[in-house]
Order: structure tokens, then C-alpha cells, then sequence
């Protein structure tokens, strides 16, 4: 098992929500949520350049479109924003309960199509679902049986579709139709040991391996497409969310984290909760496919 170096801060942002983060191959950027700020950060490492577009609900996750702006999936539902983060329409309603649920996790699929999933709040039951906007706009819940939503990533040969739930610990894959993308039934692929860290957000590398940040485990993981252990990024938070690959040869892991929820003690304990963490990698992630719509 590979150790690789510590993740190292590069952005004191100490967001509540760090989340979402994907790099913009056109602008040379990294854009990432801060789920409950709510907003919607832009950060250039070369310059160390930060802005930040308000967003108007609480914001799971975005994709970059094609076209420029944004496709974001908020807490009422999806929308489509400009480049400067004002919202354009709406394009989807959230298919739980808005009181009671969020989208969360998510991400553009190699067909061009935004996947975005919820996270149910009261977590008294699966009721998190899976949703799709296709580039005609057509929205529709795809999957569900999940508490939290989370993980979504696609292998690259377009025949896979990887999908976590965080509390239950467990990581799915889903076979995928190489032409049309339909998924077919999901497989239990990794269940994940208590105490160790769970999966939260996640990325797929050129050579076809996921990584995932392991929420409450304070690192990330690599795991081959048969879910083994092949390495480990050790962090100084506890709580990373998500990962992406970004930098001019896409071999820069870009890590957000959460300080939601946290003790004063926790805090004190990892005071860099909530900050945008880097580290080289010497395997070159995937340029991010944007929304067609
Ligand atoms: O970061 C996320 O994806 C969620 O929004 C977080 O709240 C986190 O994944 C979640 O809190 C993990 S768990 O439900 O506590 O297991």
C-alpha cells in the first residue's frame, strides 16, 4: 500500500461545508461549494487568486457547462446559473422533501448528462435519491435507497458508475450501457470497517482507480476497480468531503473538508477544518466532462 505525503492547505477558507471541488481545464481554476455558506468559490493556485459567487439556497453540487456557467443542484432543486453564479432558470425540482433534504453529492457524466443526488435529513430511512439532467433538460430520480448521496464518479472506459452512502459505510458500482450510459443494477462494492472513516466524495483516475475521501477518517484513499486498498493520503483534518484532479498535467488532488457540526475541541483540535488541501499525486487524473445543456 502506497503512502503518499501529506495534504498540505493551500487555501485558508475555513468553509462550513467544503465541498464539489472541479477544476476548469479552460480557466486553469479550481471551483468548489461551501455547501451552507451557501456559495460557490473560485480559486487560482498558480496566483492564489480567491473569489467567491453567492449562491441563493444551500448548494450540494455544480457542474461546469459546456457553454460557460454553472448547472447547480440546491436544496429546492437544479438550476442553471451564468459564469458570474446568477441564476438563469430552473430546470428541476427536488424530488424529496425540501424541508427535509438537499441535494449533495454529484457530477457531469461522460455523455455530458448532470448527475446530482440528495441527502435525507432526517435519516430515518433511504429516502436519498439519485437524479439526472439531460441535456434537453429532462430531469428524472434514476436510483435511490440511499441515506447520503454521495461518491458519484465514472470509470473511463464509460462502463461504470460508482455511488456511495456515506453513514451506512458502503460504496456501490453500477455497470453502465457504454453507448446509451442507462445503469444497470447496482452491486455492493466496498463496505467500509466503522471507525476507520466513511466514504463521502470521490474522483476516478486515468488508470481507472477511485479515490475517495474517507469522512471522519481524516484521509483519502485509493481503491483499485475491484475496491482494494492500493494507497493512502494522510490529512490534518478529520472530516476531508471531497477530491478532484486538477493543475496543468491534472496531477494536483485538490481536497475540501467540513468543519460542520464540529466542537469547539474538534476545532481546536484540527483547526484547518474546513480549508482547500493539495497534494501531488504521480498518477494524472481526467479533464471533468461539462453539462451539454
Ligand atoms: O459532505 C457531504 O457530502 C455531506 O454533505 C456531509 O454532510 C457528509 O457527507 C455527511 O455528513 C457524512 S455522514 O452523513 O455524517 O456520514
Amino acid at each position: 500500500m502506497k503512502l503518499y505525503p501529506g495534504a498540505v492547505s493551500v487555501l485558508d477558507v475555513q468553509a462550513t461545508l467544503g465541498e464539489c471541488p472541479v477544476w476548469s481545464a479552460r480557466e486553469n481554476v479550481l471551483y468548489f461549494a461551501d455547501i451552507l455558506a451557501p456559495a460557490i468559490h473560485r480559486f487560482d493556485p498558480a496566483s492564489g487568486a480567491h473569489s467567491v459567487l453567492p449562491m441563493p439556497e444551500h448548494t450540494g453540487c455544480f457542474g461546469l457547462r459546456a457553454g460557460g456557467g454553472f448547472v447547480a443542484a440546491m436544496r429546492s432543486g437544479v438550476f442553471l446559473l451564468d459564469a458570474a453564479g446568477r441564476v438563469e432558470r430552473k430546470v428541476g425540482d427536488n424530488p424529496t422533501d425540501p424541508a427535509q433534504s438537499r441535494f449533495n453529492d454529484g457530477r457531469v457524466d461522460p455523455w455530458g448528462r448532470f448527475w446530482c443526488g440528495t441527502i435525507w435529513q432526517p435519516r430515518d430511512r433511504p429516502a436519498g435519491v439519485l437524479c439526472r439532467l439531460d441535456p434537453d433538460l429532462s430531469f428524472r430520480v434514476v436510483a435511490g435507497d440511499v441515506l447520503v448521496s454521495n461518491g458519484l464518479a465514472f470509470a473511463p472506459g464509460r462502463d461504470r458508475m460508482y455511488h456511495s452512502d456515506t453513514p451506512n459505510h458502503v460504496l456501490y458500482a453500477y455497470p453502465l450501457d457504454p453507448t446509451t450510459g442507462e445503469p444497470g443494477s447496482r452491486a455492493m462494492l466496498k463496505r467500509f470497517p466503522q471507525g476507520q472513516g466513511r466514504p463521502d466524495g470521490a474522483a476516478v483516475d486515468s488508470e481507472g482507480c477511485y479515490w475517495s475521501a474517507l469522512f471522519d477518517g481524516g484521509r483519502v484513499v485509493r481503491l483499485s476497480p475491484a475496491g482494494e486498498l492500493l494507497a493512502e493520503i494522510p490529512l490534518p483534518v478529520r472530516w476531508p468531503t471531497m477530491v478532484a484532479f486538477g493543475g496543468p498535467d491534472l496531477k494536483t488532488l485538490f481536497i475540501t473538508s467540513s468543519r460542520e457540526n464540529r466542537s469547539e475541541a474538534e476545532l481546536a483540535q484540527y483547526p484547518q477544518s474546513g480549508n482547500l488541501f493539495a497534494v501531488t499525486v504521480d498518477v494524472a487524473g481526467r479533464v471533468e466532462p461539462c453539462f451539454a445543456g
